[in-house]
């Protein structure tokens, strides 16, 4: 395969020596411009592959690009041509460095590890603030921890800077700092931060670094973070042979520290630095390359560029709005059996939960998919943990252990006194007959107790659907779910699309033996399907970042997911910058599609009446015509 350049790409591909940086729109061929000037450099210019380093963003974008390089030149098959990550290339250093001074780092980032980072956190937050820490507060300490030093602050820079919306926040982070120092601890930020001191020191790894790569390319630029620029320059110096590709629009890592300023202020940084801008578009249709470049200017935080193209007009793109999720769902099925090609199709979305109602039907309508961030396992979340512990009770009323998981989640006030108890009679006799054998029990208390007893006998003949409605409403988890939620640090809406796709899930099945079977099964493909070749690609778009598809589905496009709440609430204070990431990430989305770009919104989610997103509406203002528009109602 060979393009006819036009005149930036064949510039930037031709450049040799000394700094240099690519500013392009979507689909400008940035990665394509990166291959060719690697196979230019071997080709023409005779360097040894091994001489060039090219940094990509993620371990997926490093594979996505040998894979690019490799079919489009397949004679330089066997040539070691070197794509990492930044950090795989920084564990190579500290590893090194670990060697010769005789040291043993241990990285906590693998869940088999015993003191993974996540539970070492939740250990420190118990300790720290007596309490569990939830999933989404554990997210929000990781992401703050990689923010800090991303952006090379100090503790104390930080706070000054900075409010973080959880309790004792410095202790946590200063304690969990000592503890991974004093016990040779490494997670994936510290590969950043001891692989920039160890080249501060060590003279001769530096040398030895900089000796070892006379050309470095680096991918994506515009998610890079300050201490990643400064392990990159550092490398790159005295030769400064540094080529770097980035489009500040697809900037969307900034919450975790990524900092286009870098790109930004890259004529200051190297004042001899040749700088090309590709704006022309060849991957998609004139009316999606129109939409997008209308879309991205409402943005005021960027560098002002004009995404245009030479490709004709396709197919408008189109706004569906559907009922219901099923409704959504069934319109994607339609289009994958009406038309297939599947593996040309992306679903993608703004929130990993979307996938789970969708890996539901789209395997029950056979139709294979390929999840590229397969990180949820359904089966897992507590709240399907929860409705399971129900279950089992239903089942098998003895099961003390399981009661013990939600007898706080339920009606009728049992405490930790009556279970205690209740564990110390045989058993043999069913846990709501010995709980009423409790000494000295009221009238009313033992009246609650035989309510719950015939409930749950009642649960045990209901239909899986049936069954979790019961557990909701009559045995009242909703209401705990409600009332807690915010104390655990979720918003109940976030808890309750958990219960709205299992009851989708049951509906489809007829008996608690199958519902339980589909769960695991679910788990199960959803984990195969990282193999599957020939599927539709089900994507988060912050892991489509890169990639490109003839045809693009963007789903639940609602107020509130996307943009997200925060977003608006932050935006509804005067403060700009959530929104408008939230809106580069729709952009990046919408510049996946090549040629059919369907964005999908909801009237109903989770029961409830919501609104379209802002984009959606501000689309429908911008393209009063060009937009095709399709109510399935
Ligand atoms: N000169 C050209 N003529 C025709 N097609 C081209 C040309 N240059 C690139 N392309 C094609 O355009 C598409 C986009 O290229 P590429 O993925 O390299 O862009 P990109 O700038 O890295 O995109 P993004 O930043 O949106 O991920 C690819 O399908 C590529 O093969």
């Amino acid at each position: 395969m060979s393009f006819k350049f036009n005149k930036q790409q064949l510039e930037a591909i031709k450049h040799k020596d000394g700094p240099a940086l690519v500013l392009a729109v979507p689909g400008a061929g940035k990665t394509t411009v990166l291959i060719y000037r690697t196979h230019n450099l071997i080709k023409k210019h005779n360097i040894n592959p091994l001489k060039i380093l090219s940094i990509t963003f993620s371990k997926a974008s490093a594979k996505d690009m040998k894979n690019r390089f490799n079919n489009t030149f397949p004679n330089f098959y066997n040539i070691p041509v070197n794509f990492s990550t930044i950090h795989s290339f920084s564990y190579t250093i500290l590893k090194e460095y670990a060697y010769r001074n005789n040291l043993k780092y241990s990285l906590i980032e693998n869940f088999k590890h015993p003191q993974h980072k996540n539970k070492l956190l939740r250990k420190i937050y118990l300790d720290i603030n007596g309490e569990y820490i939830t999933e989404e507060k554990l997210e929000t300490v990781i992401n703050t921890i990689g923010y800090i030093k991303n952006m090379m602050f100090t503790i104390d820079d930080f706070l000054q800077k900075y409010k973080v919306d959880i309790k004792n926040f410095k202790k946590i982070y200063t304690k969990y700092e000592n503890y991974k120092y004093n016990n040779f601890l490494i997670d994936f930020d510290d590969m950043l931060t001891y692989t920039l001191n160890i080249l501060n020191k060590d003279k001769y790894l530096l040398n030895k670094y900089r000796n070892k790569f006379d050309y470095i390319q680096v991918d994506e630029g515009q998610d890079t973070s300050k201490i990643q620029m400064e392990i990159i320059k550092t490398i790159s110096q005295p030769k400064n042979n540094l080529f770097i590709v980035a489009d500040d629009d697809q900037s969307i890592y900034r919450f975790r520290g990524a900092s286009p300023e870098n790109i930004l202020n890259f004529k200051e940084i190297y004042p001899q630095a040749n700088i090309f801008y590709m704006e022309q578009n060849f991957r998609s249709s004139n009316n999606i390359v129109n939409v997008c470049n209308k879309f991205i200017k409402q943005n005021t935080l960027r560098y002002n560029k004009e995404l245009f193209t030479e490709n004709k007009n396709i197919r408008p793109v189109k706004i569906i709005r559907s009922e219901t999720i099923i409704d959504e769902y069934e319109y994607l099925i339609e289009m994958f059996k009406k038309h297939g090609d599947l593996s040309n199709s992306a679903i993608l979305y703004r929130n990993n939960i979307s996938s789970l109602g969708l890996i539901e039907y789209l395997d029950r309508n056979n139709i294979p998919f390929y999840i590229r961030d397969a990180k949820i396992s359904f089966a897992n979340h507590w709240v399907v943990k929860d409705i399971l512990a129900f279950l089992n009770v239903a089942y098998d009323n003895k099961n003390i252990f399981e009661f013990e998981k939600i007898y706080y989640k339920t009606k009728g006030y049992i405490y930790k006194k009556h279970i205690n108890w209740a564990k110390t009679l045989s058993y043999n006799i069913p846990i709501f007959d010995r709980l009423l054998q409790y000494p000295d029990l009221k009238k009313d208390y033992k009246k609650q107790i035989k309510e719950l007893k015939v409930d749950f006998k009642r649960l045990s003949n209901l239909k899986p659907y049936a069954a979790i409605s019961f557990i909701e409403k009559d045995l009242k988890y909703e209401k705990y779910l409600k009332e807690n939620s915010i104390k655990f640090g979720y918003t109940y809406d976030s808890l309750k699309i958990i219960l709205f796709n299992l009851k989708l899930i049951a509906k489809n099945t007829g008996s608690i033996k199958e519902f339980l079977g589909r769960l695991k099964y679910l788990d199960y493909i959803t984990y195969r399907s990282k193999k599957e070749k020939n599927g539709v690609t089900l994507s988060t778009i912050h892991s489509a970042k890169g990639l490109e598809f003839k045809k693009v589905y963007i789903i639940d496009l609602i107020e509130g997911d996307f943009p997200t709440f925060n977003s608006i609430e932050a935006f509804e204070k005067g403060q700009i910058n959530l929104l408008e990431e939230e809106r580069r990430l729709f952009y990046v989305g919408m510049t996946r599609a090549k040629e059919v770009l369907d964005l999908i919104t909801i009237d109903y989610k989770n029961e409830s009446k919501v609104k379209d997103s802002r984009f959606l509406i501000e689309l429908e203002d911008i393209f009063k015509d060009e937009l095709y528009k399709k109510s399935k109602n």
